[in-house]
């Protein structure tokens, strides 16, 4: 369980901005929602700016000069504002809600559709958690922002413009002292802004890390538990919370402190525009009704001031995350189909051809895991590669299914290089059963039928019956239709490699790839499991990591392997004969373990 680096480090935010540019191309496909959304936040703005005009008659027409009527008319006007004001904020609430939720789908949809075109590679550099993360949290938090967050922005940024343009015409010179205020109010609560965001994205890192270590120890549970390392990950589960939980306190400690400077500030600042008005109103300068109105706007702007600030700290949350969103989408697959890719001849013929292949793991760069590796298999032909740990063979499978490209050397299909076919082409063409097949959270029916939806049940029944599958299938609670992995029933190992052959057989593939179960299975099962075998590979060419006596005896030729490289291939008999490695294998396996007859164990253990 290795540790590997997090994709992307925390960026400056000059970036960020460009970044939630780029997300508005999420949003484009929906600018007539998007039009009725601003619509509704002007009118929704211009309904709280008026509320300041109407307050000022109520109290210069209604309240001062004692005029019921004018009073009821000022009530009247009150009541026609709040209702504009209500349904404009009803509309803007439920439009930008619709967007952000609309988006959020979007985006999930793109980020799932590109990490399924990633190859290996990308995985291999990437914790799972992190890649699950960014699909579940980073697009919940944009959801927040797009659909909510972005519309107060707005807002708050239309009523501070609106705001101060009644001050100005309410007050010109309260307004100029408003103005002249601005900064001594602005700048402190700025610099400690900056710090408590500074904070924020330390303390999100460390949940960052506490969800990526539960990650971790929940997938190798079992190994926990065996080795007994409960205790230890207790305690360094115990560390990340902990340190979570100071990042919180030192956050929520800034934050408190900002709250309290804020209101120190603008009510100070409002008292002095009350005190220096009031000043007016006593002289006669001002009436009192515009004196409200006055404040009513001061604290309207104060408070959008207040409002856009912490609010942007959540923005920049969000720029993060969209900026980690968008680098997923923008990275490409080292595997991919040429522009114009070669079609692969038809009817296939299933011939591979293997050139002087080397290659090395893209994150084991100074390794060759395959070493001038050189083979031909002819249509039809059952061939087998043994070796000991780690010789590579597992690694030819995997250049087979054009998961990695070699550094030099050709891998030929039906005379095509792979490299110039489309992988999909090519791998329709191919049909693995690996060593521990995986079964999906499915009924039998879809598990059998994978990558391949459009075979009928009848169909599917018959590659059932023709893996010996169907024995199992049928004594489950509901037969095919039982819900089969990790919620469902757990099958035993030969049963999952009976589904893996199934699956193999309804592909019907010109070429078989082979990963032998190492551990043995109780006679039965690896009667059925090697008669279904027998059957898929007759006729097909099929190349077969072996561990077992019964299958490279069986086989037309064996391919051994040994530190990345063919060290020799032929008839059991024949490498037996030669006394070379293989009959090393051979000797130390069968002498030792008759029964399980298993092959490639290290040599010279
Ligand atoms: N994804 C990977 N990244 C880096 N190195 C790898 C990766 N997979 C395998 N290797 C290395 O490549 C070499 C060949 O591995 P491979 O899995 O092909 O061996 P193998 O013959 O199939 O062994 P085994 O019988 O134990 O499965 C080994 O040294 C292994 O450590």
């Amino acid at each position: 369980m290795a540790r590997r680096a997090p994709i992307t480090e925390q960026r400056p935010s000059s970036r960020n901005l460009r970044v939630l540019a780029r997300l508005f191309a999420f949003v484009r496909p929906y600018r007539a929602a998007l039009a009725g959304a601003l619509a509704a936040l002007l009118v929704a703005a211009g309904a709280v700016l008026g509320f300041g005009l109407v307050l000022q008659r109520v109290v210069d027409q209604g309240l001062s000069s004692g005029s019921v009527g004018a009073l009821n008319h000022a009530l009247l006007l009150f009541l026609v504002v709040v209702t504009v004001m209500a349904v404009s904020v009803a509309a803007r609430v439920y439009l930008v809600t619709w967007i952000g939720e609309r988006v959020v789908a979007d985006i999930r949809k793109a980020v799932f559709a590109q990490v399924l075109r990633l190859d290996p590679t990308f995985f291999e550099v990437t914790r799972t958690g992190e890649v699950i993360s960014r699909i579940t949290t980073d697009t919940s938090l944009l959801q927040v922002v797009v659909g909510s967050t972005l519309a107060i922005a707005a807002r708050n940024a239309l009523l501070i413009a609106g705001g101060l343009a009644m001050l100005i015409v309410t007050s010109p010179k309260l307004a100029l002292l408003v103005l002249l205020g601005v900064p001594v109010v602005i700048l402190p609560l700025w610099l400690l802004g900056h710090r408590v965001r500074g904070f924020s994205r330390a303390s999100q890192d460390r949940i960052a890390d506490v969800g990526a270590y539960v990650d971790e120890v929940l997938h190798g549970i079992r190994t926990v538990q065996a080795f007994c390392h409960e205790a230890v990950d207790r305690v360094r589960y115990g560390q990340h919370v902990e340190a979570a939980f100071a990042a919180a306190v030192q956050r929520s400690r800034a934050s408190a402190l900002l709250t309290a400077l804020v209101m120190l500030l603008t009510f100070g600042a409002i008292s002095v525009v009350l005190w220096v008005g009031g000043h007016d109103v006593v002289a006669g300068r001002l009436t009192g009704g515009e004196l409200s109105a006055f404040v009513f706007y001061a604290v309207l702007v104060a408070g959008s001031v207040g409002a856009l600030s912490e609010i942007a700290g959540e923005l920049l949350r969000a720029a993060g995350a969209t900026e980690r969103l968008l680098e997923l989408l923008d990275t490409e697959p080292r595997i991919t189909s040429p522009v114009h890719p070669l079609a692969l001849p038809g009817p296939a013929r299933g011939r591979l051809e293997l050139g002087r292949v080397t290659f090395r793991y893209p994150s084991r760069p100074d390794a060759k895991a395959l070493d001038d590796v050189s083979f031909t298999l002819e249509p039809g032909e059952n061939v087998a590669l043994v070796g000991p740990s780690g010789a590579g063979k597992s690694t030819v499978l995997q250049l087979l299914l054009r998961f990695y490209d070699p550094e030099s050397g050709t891998i030929r299909f039906d005379g095509v290089d792979v490299r110039d076919a489309d992988p999909r082409a090519l791998r329709r063409r191919i049909a693995l059963v690996p060593q521990d097949p995986v079964i999906f959270g499915a009924d039998a029916w879809e598990n059998i039928r994978y990558g391949h939806e459009s075979v009928t049940d009848d169909d599917v029944r018959r590659a059932a019956e023709a893996a010996h599958a169907t024995e199992f299938l049928d004594r489950l609670p509901q037969g095919f239709a039982t819900f089969l992995g990790e919620r469902g029933v757990r099958l035993s190992g030969g049963q999952r490699q009976r589904i893996a052959i199934a699956r193999a057989i309804l592909r019907d593939p010109a070429l078989l790839l082979l990963d032998e179960a190492t551990s043995a299975l109780d006679a039965e099962s690896e009667r059925l499991v090697q008669d279904a075998l027998a059957r898929l590979m007759r006729h097909r060419t099929t190349l077969i990591i072996a561990h077992r006596l019964a299958t490279v005896r069986r086989v037309d030729r064996i391919l051994v392997m040994d530190r990345g490289r063919i060290a020799a291939s032929g008839r059991h008999e024949q490498l037996m004969a030669e006394q070379g490695l293989y009959a090393r294998l051979a000797a130390l396996q069968f002498r030792a373990m008759p029964a399980a007859e298993t092959l490639n164990a290290p040599v010279g253990a």
